[in-house]
């Protein structure tokens, strides 16, 4: 599903108006009835309940004028607040309102103090309050009467529902822009906005419905738009069928170059991760020292040593053994627990460069390419990159607050001058393509929030293009299902589940999406 952006979807509207002559106010008298649809069911029976519709003076106040009109119809109480004056609303907002007000449905400009305690008192006594204060108009911040009227909102603790987006959500990038209506519900119109994905955002929209409200569909369709929302149905088609007659031979050989001392765990998950994700035959190649732990820890797993430096991680003479193994498999996945030692990051440095097969980089190897991104060119394949917004803070110079406040842009502008497929990693991780087709991930929970969840992701991954995906389908695919994996651990208690728990629950997450 595509998401999008608030200036996107603005051309969407003027090219349904403008070139294939759909009126605005029936765009808006279909945008102001799904609110309402949605409204008959979180707020059943309609009748002699009692509405608060909080207007903005542009068209996303029209929705809410609409709105006013069915509720009154369907038997509701409504009174409709305005912040500022009837005689600055035009266009389609105005039409809707005149008939409100011929309908005699109260409209209550704010004007002065004592519209204030009017406002208030309503939103006291309501069932329900809806946000039509602003939407894909908003730019820059909330304050002074805007951020008051929207104070009053969330202080009320009422069931408020949002028109298109909670007002003071960033439609682009979910950023709080100062304060923004805290809603249960948000019913967005033509097409969904990233922020309503991205956190915070995501936690002011609530639940979200996606309204059709007679945009055709190729407008939308050829705008180009780049933001996709990944969908079960479309890592169903990505997904590999499985032949009856498979062998192991037949669905991959996959490396794993991880660890080091004290860092056997990571090593393991990612090579566990792979083998549940469906890879055939795993080898994971680990400094020598780790052989008899990994060996007790890891049964279908093959293990390879690899020279190791003194501190335990793996040395420079370790990268044409690494370089041989490379050559025999379909995909190298590298970093999980390395180590920061120089001389490890210099070896994963010289694999990176030369390795034949395609890569998945994680962790410590990603530290190893900070200031050394331009090696990424010298790659056969594209190679997917898995920071989480520490690592991308570290290999961009940003801070991860910078690198979350805007983590679709972040992720696309690297993964175009990198030359790679980026995953930045975090609640409703984004994968980024170097031509800027981006990809919001909505499955997963806080209890993924646990050491191991990463290295399992680059397992997974890796396992994905060992049987055949590219690393395109493999990184959109493979972040879906690691979340669903997550969701299906969850469900025996979110908080206290471990990287291992997921692990296990990927076959059921693969089941779940695909059955088999
Ligand atoms: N014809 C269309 O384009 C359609 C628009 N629709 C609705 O209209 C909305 C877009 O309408 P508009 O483009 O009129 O814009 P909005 O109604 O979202 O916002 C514009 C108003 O907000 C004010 N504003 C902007 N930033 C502000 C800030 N930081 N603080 C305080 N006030 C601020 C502007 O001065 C203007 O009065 C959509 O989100 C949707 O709800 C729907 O009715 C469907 C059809
Ligand atoms: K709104």
């Amino acid at each position: 599903m595509k998401a999008a952006t608030a200036n996107e979807m603005r051309e969407i509207d003027r090219i349904a108006i403008n070139d294939y002559g759909i009126p605005g106010a029936v765009l808006m008298e279909n945008a102001g009835v799904a609110v309402v649809r949605r409204l008959e069911v979180v707020v059943e029976p309609l009748i002699d309940r009692k509405f608060c519709i909080l207007a903005g003076k542009g068209n996303n106040g029209g929705d809410g004028y609409v709105i006013a009109r069915h509720l009154v119809n369907q038997g509701a109480k409504v009174k409709v607040f305005l912040l500022g004056e009837k005689t600055a609303v035009s266009g389609d907002a105005r039409i809707n309102l005149d008939i409100i007000d011929r309908m005699g449905i109260d409209v209550i400009e704010i004007i002065n103090e004592r519209d204030w305690d009017k406002v208030k008192l309503a939103a006291t006594f309501a069932d329900c309050l809806v946000d039509a204060l602003l939407g894909t108009g908003f730019r820059g911040e909330i304050s002074g009467d805007m951020a008051r009227i929207i104070d009053i909102i969330n202080a009320a603790g009422k069931l408020v529902v949002a028109v298109d987006i909670p007002s003071g959500v960033d439609a682009d990038t979910g950023r709080i822009c100062g304060t923004a209506v805290q809603a249960a519900h948000t019913v967005t119109f033509g097409s969904p906005k990233p922020g309503l994905f991205l956190y915070p955002g995501a936690e002011y929209t609530g639940e979200l419905t996606v309204a059709d409200i007679g945009i055709p569909t190729a407008v939308i369709a050829r705008q180009n738009i780049k933001q996709n929302v990944i969908m079960a149905s479309a890592v169903r088609d990505i997904l590999p069928c499985r032949s009856p007659a498979a062998h192991k031979g037949m669905n991959g050989r996959l490396a794993v170059v991880a660890g080091s001392r004290g860092l056997s765990g990571a090593a393991a998950m990612t090579a566990e991760g792979a083998l549940r994700a469906g890879a055939g035959l795993v080898t994971l190649a680990a400094p020598a020292s780790l052989q008899d732990i990994l060996a007790v820890k890891l049964t279908e797993v093959m293990t390879k040593p690899l020279p190791e430096t003194a501190t335990g991680g793996i040395s420079q003479e370790a990268v044409p053994d690494i370089a041989g193994l490379s050559a025999a498999s379909d995909v190298l996945a590298i970093g999980p627990g390395l180590g920061r030692h120089e001389e490890t990051a210099a070896a994963v440095r010289a694999v990176i460069a030369a390795a034949d097969c395609p890569l998945v980089i994680d962790a410590d190897a990603l530290n190893a390419l900070v200031g050394y991104t331009d090696i990424l060119s010298e790659c056969n394949a594209l190679p997917v990159l898995t920071p989480h917004p520490g690592e991308m803070a570290r290999l961009t110079g940003l801070s991860s607050q910078a690198v979350n406040a805007d983590r679709i842009n972040i992720a696309r502008q690297a993964a175009a001058e990198w030359g790679s497929i980026v995953v930045l990693k975090g609640a409703r991780t984004v994968v980024a393509f170097p031509d800027g087709e981006v990809y919001i991930n909505t499955t997963g929970n806080a209890g993924m929030a646990t050491g191991g969840t990463g290295d399992a992701l680059t397992g997974i991954i890796a396992g994905l293009i060992a049987q055949g995906l590219s690393s395109h389908d493999a990184a959109v695919a493979g972040v879906y299902i690691h979340g669903l994996a997550g969701d299906v651990a969850a469900q025996a208690g979110m908080v206290g589940m471990t990287a291992t728990d997921l692990i296990k629950a990927v076959p059921a997450a693969l089941y779940g999406i695909k059955s088999y």
